[in-house]
């Protein structure tokens, strides 16, 4: 548990400081001007795929690691029982480098970059988009329509990173037992050929019903920040 809260935190704060400073290059507007000089979408939209881009080789090794300890079903305290092949965060850490090296740490990161980058830019065009639409022109939005705005863009996200997001974690999964899969394209042809299309949407409800309050608080607390900052 205290593991995917640490990398939350760390891949959040990476996500909202590159996207708040390339949206200050791409539009040479300070904060404060947010609301009265509003950025064009071409400039959110890219200022949010950066974002995603470079949050995507952070969060990779500590996905992984969330996705190998998730995915482990060998009961923990039951006597007699087969021994979980993880104990712990980094003990998953220091298994991965041995038995795969490096490059097994970076296991599924590249799935993870196709995801983020351009799921990230619609998730803050869709935020920004509902903020506008729901506030008079040149005002702030108030704290609901930014905890309704965050909400929606956490579920446009997921909405649009789910078939990916498959895709990683099968990556992920792969080669612990056998491998099944010789890369992305061969894993996606496989899956959709076995399961159907309906493979690439799974997850997608529970996802969204954690994503709109998950993302309705981050967006709150990013405004709060750069308001108290600003
Ligand atoms: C890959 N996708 C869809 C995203 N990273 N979307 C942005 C939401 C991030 C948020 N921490 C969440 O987990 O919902």
């Amino acid at each position: 548990m205290s593991f995917p809260i640490a990398s939350i935190a760390l891949v959040n704060s990476v996500l909202f400081g590159v996207y708040s400073n390339v949206l200050l290059v791409l539009t040479a507007t300070p904060y404060q001007e947010r609301w009265t000089h509003p950025a064009m979408y071409t400039d959110i939209f890219l200022a949010g795929c950066m974002g995603g881009f470079v949050q995507s080789y952070c969060l990779g090794p500590f996905d992984l690691i969330k996705v190998r300890l998730q995915n482990q079903t060998e009961p923990r305290l039951k006597p007699g029982s087969p021994q979980p092949r993880y104990r712990g965060p980094l003990h998953c850490m220091a298994s991965i480098l041995q038995k795969e090296g490096v490059q097994g740490l970076l296991r599924g990161s590249g799935t993870l970059m196709l995801r983020d980058t351009p799921t990230l830019g619609i998730y803050f065009v869709t935020y920004e988009w509902f903020c506008r639409y729901s506030t008079p022109k040149g005002q702030e939005p108030s704290s609901t329509t930014v905890l309704v705005a965050g909400g929606f863009a956490g579920i446009a996200s997921w909405v649009t990173a789910t078939p990916l997001d498959v895709i990683k974690c099968r990556m992920q999964m792969d080669g612990l037992k056998e491998r099944l899969y010789r890369g992305v394209v061969h894993c996606m042809a496989s899956s959709l050929r076995q399961e159907g299309p309906g493979v690439f949407f799974r997850g997608l409800t529970i996802n969204s019903a954690r994503a709109f309050p998950v993302n309705a608080v981050t967006f709150l607390s990013y405004e709060y920040l750069l308001r108290w900052w600003g």
